[in-house]
């Protein structure tokens, strides 16, 4: 195995996560709320299956935002007149964020909910 060719993509995916923190206020919105999350569940003292789904929802929607956002930039390389293909690939890039966040909002919500209910029922 080369050690420093994977170093090395390690490296330049730092970099791209680092790129879209600084430029999209989406990605900055889903890494506050992702803090939030882990915050509470350390607070709600989370099941080790509750963490892996709560972890794999979260890599999820970072991961859409990532790839939403290489569509993005591929897009406007290619034109930035207004373009109907173009106005499809960047639609559904965005769908993909929306799916895959719906579905997290909803996950976090089957596994919190419950246990703020039984903390607000105390
Ligand atoms: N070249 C284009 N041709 C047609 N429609 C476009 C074009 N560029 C953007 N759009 C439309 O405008 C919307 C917003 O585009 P924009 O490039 O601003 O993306 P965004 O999701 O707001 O990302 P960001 O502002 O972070 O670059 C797109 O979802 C798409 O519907």
């Amino acid at each position: 195995m080369n050690f420093s060719k994977f170093l090395r993509s390690f490296t330049i995916g730092f970099l791209g996560l680092s790129h879209i923190i600084r430029s999209e206020q989406n990605m900055r919105l889903h890494c506050c709320a992702a803090i939030g999350v882990i915050i509470a569940g350390f607070v709600f003292s989370l099941a080790a299956w509750e963490w892996v789904v709560i972890l794999f929802c979260l890599g999820l929607v970072i991961s859409a935002e990532c790839l939403n956002k290489a569509v993005e930039r591929l897009a406007d390389r290619v034109t930035r007149e207004q373009d109907p293909l173009i106005k499809q690939a960047k639609d559904c890039g965005s769908a993909a964020v929306l799916v895959v966040a719906i579905t997290a909002a909803a996950v976090g919500g089957v596994i919190f909910l419950p246990k703020i209910w039984a903390l607000a029922g105390r």
